[in-house]
């Protein structure tokens, strides 16, 4: 059975025996480098993936089930069962033995296909620190990085009548115009969004930034990934998949779970995948199809799944995988270590006198409204139907939220930090977070690095800011008591560095202030629902914390760090995994640090990068 075109295959019989590259998982960044390596018309790659090609009948223009094409809410993918994973974290010690659900996207097009459409980046200093591990010189900056945030996406602006009338600021120099992958306006927005941005400037010290893309920290509108024509979802099956597809050098098989990294002693040379409609099947099983790789093998299976797959590999630490009766190939500590994801922490208010109309609430509460609403969206697909998450948002460092940053910097930097690690924690990997916070240490005090996060609807209501750099680390381990058919073991080890209270105390105080205390927000009447005024100390803020906290915004990175090796490091600086040759991890787990904003548009920019140093090795300068 072949899908919509011939290069994309349900069935391993139809997949050659050999190409040039092979990318394990089709997602945001397996499609984007698919994309870029097919784009000279000789290269050859298949991609092998898990999910299915979403072929749904729901939209005739794209093939996309409406699950995933709906903007409004942009929350109707991860609501979708059928293209999610179904992982539950491990009990979380300091959470109440709580599990939490570890959402990520199980189709062609992976997490973009499913995420909530948010289009940001971090600041400068993110980027600026990943680099730092290496060296000064180290071609991973943000500098280096604004090219291929330009390549990875195609901006178009926002309508302007709305723009004029919701005061959106943005600057074009920042993004880019040639990718398919786009970075769309809503033509509506609520007038309490700009109210609540403004009304930010009742706070000293808040700084206001003109474009989402510059880097900096502060309030500011930003885009969604959205194809403002359609109207619809924009990601990497529509922006690369459904590009490379036409190419008769680019091939993709779905359906297929990656079960292994074919080694030749310490070479990659291919992968081992079964169809994942087999059900549980052994290692080294006869539904296996073995497929050689000229080039490369390129690991692009997400932050949970590509530690994963190197351990099933023998890559890995030796002790897990001896556990799980994996021969060890490379000794490599930090595979599925330094797990980290955005926490999400509750801090609910609600106003009594918002008077700012209409507002989302108006769409539940509202019948003329919400008619109107449904009657602009069916006639040309305009209108509140077109917003999924929102467009606006604070982004804040932390001596602006914070009375005492130099006080937490300082006990950072004083920290016993592997003691906030595994007991047995490999000495290179424990290397690395002190080399981390140590960095985070210098962040906290520094204006330049966002750790505050609130999103802004214009609603009445708003319940939800967001930690952006944690400082506590989990794992990612197979599951050693059935390694090759069971989900991997995933540990965030919330709250494990005691400093994360403090800071996510502070952050709720300082959400707290915006909505309570501020000369700008007073008017509105702001009631405390969550966590309540009883909760001041942060001790009273640890209980809260173990009681509510999520872990994960669902963005988790880390896993495959691009550290130097005696950092804990599982690539270098060209993603290639030390001690492998032939073999490299291109996706959100080689984020060796959080970047302070939602990560697809990082990953897609990593991917972009990562396309360039597979075709044409680093930038010159860097080798000189
Ligand atoms: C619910 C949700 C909401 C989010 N909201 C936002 C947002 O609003 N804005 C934002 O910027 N970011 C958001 N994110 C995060 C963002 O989407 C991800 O960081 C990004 O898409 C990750 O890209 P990736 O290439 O690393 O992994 P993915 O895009 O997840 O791709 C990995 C692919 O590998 C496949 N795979 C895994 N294991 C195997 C295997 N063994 N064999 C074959 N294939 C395999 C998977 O099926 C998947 O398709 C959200 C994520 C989720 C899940």
């Amino acid at each position: 059975r072949h899908l919509r075109t011939s290069q994309v295959f349900v069935n391993s019989r139809d997949v050659g025996n050999e190409y040039d590259y092979i990318i394990v998982g089709g997602g945001t960044a397996g499609l984007t480098v698919a994309d870029r390596l097919t784009e000279d018309g000789a290269s050859t790659v298949l991609v092998v993936e898990y999910g299915e090609l979403s072929t749904h009948a729901d939209d005739l223009r794209t093939g996309n089930s409406e699950s995933i094409s709906t903007v409004q809410g942009g929350f109707m993918g991860m609501a979708d069962a059928t293209l999610m994973y179904d992982i539950q974290s491990v009990p979380q010690k300091n959470l109440q033995n709580r599990t939490i659900a570890v959402l990520a996207g199980k189709v062609v097009g992976g997490s973009s296909a499913v995420n909530a459409m948010m289009t940001v980046r971090g600041t400068a200093a993110d980027y600026n620190r990943w680099g730092s591990f290496f060296s000064t010189s180290s071609h991973w900056s943000w500098d280096s990085l604004l090219p291929y945030f330009k390549r990875a996406l195609n901006f178009v602006p926002p309508d302007a009548d709305v723009t004029k009338s919701a005061n959106i600021t943005y600057d074009t120099s920042f993004w880019g115009n040639t990718s398919s992958v786009r970075a769309g306006w809503p033509s509506f927005q609520y007038p309490g969004t700009t109210a609540q941005m403004d009304s930010f400037k009742g706070i000293p010290g808040v700084p206001f930034v003109k474009d989402s893309g510059s880097g900096l920290p502060g309030v500011y509108w930003y885009p969604t990934f959205m194809d403002p024509v359609l109207v619809e979802r924009s990601y990497a099956r529509t922006g690369h998949h459904d590009v490379a597809a036409k190419r008769p050098n680019y091939h993709l098989v779905a359906g297929s779970k990656v079960t292994r990294i074919v080694l030749n002693g310490t070479t990659a040379t291919g992968v081992s995948f079964v169809p994942v409609s087999s059900g549980p099947v052994a290692n080294h099983t006869a539904l296996e199809t073995v497929v050689s790789a000229r080039k490369e093998v390129i690991v692009a299976a997400g932050g949970i799944h590509s530690p994963q797959v190197l351990q099933l590999s023998g890559i890995g630490p030796r002790k897990w995988l001896t556990s799980a009766n994996i021969t060890t190939i490379v000794d490599l500590p930090g595979v599925g270590q330094n797990l980290q994801d955005h926490p999400m922490i509750q801090a609910t208010f609600m106003y009594r006198s918002f008077t700012f109309r209409p507002s989302p609430q108006d769409l539940l509460t509202n019948a003329t409204f919400s008619s109107w609403s449904d009657a602009v969206w069916a006639a040309n697909r305009t209108g509140p139907n077109s917003i999924a998450t929102g467009n606006a948002a604070a982004w804040l460092p932390f001596p602006v939220i914070s009375s005492r940053a130099a006080n937490l910097s300082d006990a950072l930097t004083a920290q016993n930090h592997t003691s906030y690690l595994p007991a047995d924690t490999d000495p290179t990997v424990a290397a690395g977070y002190r080399a981390q916070m140590l960095s985070y240490a210098t962040a906290l005090a520094a204006n330049t690095t966002a750790f505050y996060n609130l999103v802004l609807t214009g609603g009445n209501t708003n319940g939800i800011v967001v930690d952006l750099h944690p400082l506590s680390r989990g794992t990612v381990t197979i599951n050693p008591a059935n390694p090759y058919n069971s989900e991997p073991l995933v540990d965030y080890r919330a709250l494990s560095n005691p400093l994360d209270v403090s800071i996510m105390a502070d952050i709720v105080r300082f959400t707290r202030r915006y909505h309570l205390d501020n000369p700008s927000t007073r008017a509105w009447g702001a009631t405390e629902l969550a966590p309540g005024r009883a909760t001041q100390t942060d001790e009273q803020f640890a209980k809260y914390l173990a009681e509510t906290l999520s872990p994960s915004e669902f963005h988790p990175v880390g896993t495959c760090a691009m550290m130097p090796r005696e950092l804990g490091g599982v690539v270098d600086e060209e993603l290639r995994v030390y001690g492998v040759k032939g073999l490299r991890v291109v996706d959100a787990s080689i984020m060796s640090t959080l970047v302070g904003g939602n990560t697809c548009q990082t990953v897609y920019a990593i991917a972009e990068k990562a396309a360039d140093l597979i075709r044409f090795g680093p930038p010159k300068a860097a080798t000189a």
